[in-house]
């Protein structure tokens, strides 16, 4: 019962582990069709803020829907457990000092929304990887447009499952005419003000 859970209260504190990183902490979430350019941007911004010495970490696919969430589908219900899941680990993350960068196509608004509900609004940052259908189905990294074509692949984001776009995302990246350098230093220039503690 949730009203028999006591929190603990634990003398290191969110402020001290800034404190100690030199930096905030926060989430910047990446949102986009499968193919978009989610994983490589989020790489590549990540090695721009390691080489400053900041501390981050990538969630994405690979560790979480083979790991923690290996037991979820790309049901709507999934996708939004999915999401809840990932926004809970963030939010310890940030907790923890780090600067979380998350890759997920995440196609509902109403699952983005609960993200901010989770981590507060203030630690979120939405970069909405802003690539058309037709350039991720040409590109089809991994093979699984053409599947969803063939009908071998059920609820496929773009092909047969909705893609809800952002209306005001803080960072919108249209790939088809921005290279991966200039996406890196429009987010870069975007989070360095919020990188900054207080009373600095
Ligand atoms: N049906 C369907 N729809 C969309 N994507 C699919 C699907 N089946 C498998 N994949 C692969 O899984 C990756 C998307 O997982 P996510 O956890 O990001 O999806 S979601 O946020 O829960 O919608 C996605 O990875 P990325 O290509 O990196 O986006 C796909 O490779
Ligand atoms: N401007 C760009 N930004 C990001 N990726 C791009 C861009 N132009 C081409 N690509 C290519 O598109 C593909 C995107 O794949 P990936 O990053 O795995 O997407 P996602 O993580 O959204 O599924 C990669 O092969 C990447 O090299």
């Amino acid at each position: 019962m949730n009203e028999n859970i006591i929190p603990h209260t634990f003398q290191i504190s969110i402020k001290d582990r800034r404190v100690g990183n030199k930096h905030n902490s926060f989430l910047i979430w990446f949102t986009g069709l499968s193919g978009s350019g989610k994983s490589t941007i989020a790489n590549a911004v990540e090695l721009e803020l390691f080489n400053k010495g900041i501390k981050t970490y990538i969630l994405d696919g690979d560790n979480i829907r083979k790991g923690i969430n290996k037991d979820l589908s790309f049901s709507p219900e999934d996708r939004t457990e999915n999401i809840r899941r990932i926004a809970e680990t963030a939010n310890l993350m940030i907790d923890a000092g780090l600067v979380v960068l998350a890759a997920f196509v995440s196609p509902y608004k109403k699952d983005r929304e609960n993200i901010k509900n989770i981590v507060k609004d203030v630690n979120f940052v939405e970069v909405y990887v802003n690539t058309s259908i037709e350039e991720c189905e040409k590109r089809d990294v991994k093979g699984l447009y053409k599947k969803a074509r063939a009908g071998e692949i059920q609820n496929m984001t773009g092909i047969s499952a909705p893609y809800q776009a952002p209306e005001s995302a803080d960072i919108d990246i249209k790939t088809e005419n921005t290279t991966v350098e200039v996406a890196v230093k429009q987010i870069i220039d975007f989070i360095t003000p919020k990188l900054k503690l207080e009373n600095e």
